[in-house]
């Protein structure tokens, strides 16, 4: 087999020169997004779309509810308006910033793509991935790291299987270090404010070295003494103490994390399901999250 393309002979993979998708973290939050249907796809769209803290409309039939969009409904009356009915038209499109058909009617999703495109609102059909302005993909969360697989409409089975192989590699200890990494973040912002010029550059280059020089585990250590310590002896000294000298130990690794799905369970306490970000992308990105991953159904 011939040797894989080196980083440097990027251009040498055809999809790296078009035919790709941008993937991205899109922020939802404050904006509308009106979900068409009620069905299973749906559900797992709420799945996504639920911890964006964006506002949601479900337009679908009582019929038509399966258990766990009825459940989402219930759950979040603040945050999803549900109607009762069938799409209507134009209208329904009225001060709305995103929508997601998933109805079992070709025609009406069709139509509803078109309505979209002549309002200019990003739509994503899920049974016409050409239509579509973006995909979904499966997606690995552990607080606010965010991971998506897309095989960019090819094979949706596959980007599942891959899920689980991914999140069989991770530690599980992710989520809770990037939170500490953003605590100190934010702290360092404090005494060293202000975008770029020389400050911005010498903040970036130590938040570089730390993240470098310290293990994933260890960043779970920190509490807010301990960031003011690292502060103290770190960036006001230019130097990246150990973690040690800071007070903390080396801790065990803990075992791979568990399978958890992409979708998890409705829950309406807020602690357990602030904010997912609808996330195009592969890799990961930041915004705050908490959320246990269940299948409920
Ligand atoms: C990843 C995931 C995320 C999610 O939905 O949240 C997702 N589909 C998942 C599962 C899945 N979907 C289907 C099967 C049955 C097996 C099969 O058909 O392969 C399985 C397998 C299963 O259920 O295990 C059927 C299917 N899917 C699409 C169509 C329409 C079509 O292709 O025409 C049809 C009906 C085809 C028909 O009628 O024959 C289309 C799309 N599905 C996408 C996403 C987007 C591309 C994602 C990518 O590029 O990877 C895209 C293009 C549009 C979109 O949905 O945005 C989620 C896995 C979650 C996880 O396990 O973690
Ligand atoms: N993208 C994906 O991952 C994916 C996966 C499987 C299936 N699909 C496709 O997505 C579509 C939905 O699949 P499903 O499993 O959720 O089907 P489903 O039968 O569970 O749900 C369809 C829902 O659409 C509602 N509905 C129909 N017409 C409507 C209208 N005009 N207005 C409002 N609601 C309407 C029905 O009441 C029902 O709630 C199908 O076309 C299916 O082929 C996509």
């Amino acid at each position: 087999m011939a040797d894989k393309p080196r980083d440097q002979d990027a251009f040498v993979n055809p999809f790296n020169v078009g035919g790709g998708s941008l993937m991205l973290a899109w922020q939802l939050k404050d904006k509308t997004v009106l979900i068409v249907g009620g069905g299973e796809v749906a559900s797992q769209r709420l799945d996504s779309v639920i911890g964006t803290d964006a506002r949601m409309v479900v337009l679908c039939p009582q019929s038509g509810l399966n258990a766990r969009t009825r459940r989402y409904i219930e759950l979040f009356p603040e945050r999803i308006t549900y109607h009762d009915r069938t799409f209507t038209g134009a209208a329904e499109l009225n001060e709305v910033d995103l929508v997601l058909t998933a109805i079992d009617d070709h025609i009406q999703s069709r139509d509803i793509v078109e309505l979209c495109r002549q309002a200019k609102i990003p739509v994503n059909a899920a049974d016409i991935p050409d239509l579509c302005d973006f995909f979904f993909g499966a997606q690995i969360r552990d607080g606010p790291l965010q991971v998506m697989i897309s095989t960019n409409g090819n094979g949706p089975r596959l980007s599942g299987l891959m899920r689980k192989k991914l999140q069989a590699g991770l530690s599980g200890y992710e989520g809770e270090a990037i939170t500490k990494i953003g605590a100190l973040r934010a702290q360092l912002k404090k005494r060293a404010p202000g975008v770029g010029g020389p400050l911005g550059r010498r903040r970036m280059q130590w938040m570089t070295q730390v993240c470098d020089k310290w293990d994933m585990e260890d960043f779970t250590q920190l509490d807010d003494s301990m960031i003011q310590g690292l502060l103290d002896e770190g960036w006001e000294k230019e130097r990246v103490p150990t973690i040690e000298e800071l007070g903390g130990k080396p801790i065990a690794k803990k075992a791979p994390s568990q399978e958890t799905g992409s979708h998890p369970a409705p829950t309406s306490s807020f602690s357990n399901a602030v904010p997912w970000s609808l996330g195009l992308i592969t890799g990961a990105a930041l915004s705050f999250a908490y959320i246990k991953y269940a299948r409920l159904s």
